[in-house]
């Protein structure tokens, strides 16, 4: 379970967040939809503990990331499987070693034994629906829609309970976004984890989100089911949304 309370951030003059509260209930998807500066990546900042909040806290899975810092605050991050914006591989690396790197760094210092980082590798990549054929390929070697793939087998390798997206379908195709939508679902389905996912891309979100919000001048204009979202009365809201659903 994700919790975000009652988070204020402010840059000088530049109220981002103000006062935004919400739960990601443990093996859902929440998504954060919201405009360019809505404040969407700034949210997702704290969950990972990369900014402090100026108020309030954020905790996941019991644990006060708002205020961990130093080693324990690294240690808390490797329970995250994180998927950023662009896929961003190593290019210099291959398959194998983009999706077994975060096992490797949890690991280093100790034993881990060479099979079973293949093991986990070949396991994360069936969840993705990639087969064996693409360990010794290297990023540039596959399309968009498979890069994401990686991505995110890469992001399931060390078995995270709680897994974040970061726009996952910028810049991606109908169909490569479609493919993308379903390896959310499908990695909710297949491993019972938790996401949250910030996007801007109303039709994906949608698709994968148990609950959604939309984040607009520091406040969740509008939270809850799709089909409450869908309902919201808020004139934001009403507005935001129908530069998808009437075009429908
Ligand atoms: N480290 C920072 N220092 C100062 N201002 C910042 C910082 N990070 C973000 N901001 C400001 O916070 C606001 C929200 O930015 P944020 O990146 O969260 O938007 P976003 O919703 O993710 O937008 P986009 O969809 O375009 O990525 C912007 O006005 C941005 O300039």
């Amino acid at each position: 379970m994700i919790q975000v309370i009652d988070l204020w951030k402010s840059f000088g003059d530049n109220h981002v967040l103000k006062g935004v509260n919400l739960t990601v209930p443990t093996g859902q998807t929440y998504v954060v939809l919201g405009g360019s500066g809505s404040g969407k990546t700034v949210l997702m900042k704290h969950v990972i503990g990369l900014l402090k909040p100026d108020r309030g806290r954020v905790i996941v899975e019991g644990v006060e990331i708002s205020a961990l810092t130093g080693k324990a605050l690294t240690e808390a991050r490797q329970q995250f499987g994180m998927v950023f914006q662009g896929a961003a591989l190593f290019d210099s690396m291959n398959v194998f070693d983009n999706v077994a790197f975060p096992l490797r760094e949890r690991h280093r210092g100790e034993r881990i034994k060479s099979d079973e980082v293949r093991t986990r590798v070949v396991e994360k990549l069936k969840v993705v629906d990639l087969g064996e054929e693409v360990l010794g390929r290297w990023p540039a070697e596959l399309s968009g829609g498979m890069r994401k793939r990686v991505a995110l087998a890469r992001a399931l390798v060390s078995d995270p309970q709680v897994v974040l997206y970061d726009e996952p379908t910028t810049g991606l195709d109908p169909i490569t976004t479609n493919y993308v939508d379903e390896m959310i679902l499908h990695a909710k389905e297949r491993l019972g984890i938790t996401s949250m996912v910030i996007s801007h891309d109303i039709a994906s979100a949608f698709r994968v989100a148990d609950r959604l919000a939309v984040l607009y001048d520091g406040h969740l204009a509008a939270e809850g089911t799709p089909a409450e979202v869908r309902d919201s009365k808020d004139p934001f809201v009403q507005r935001f949304l129908s530069t998808w659903f009437e075009k429908q």
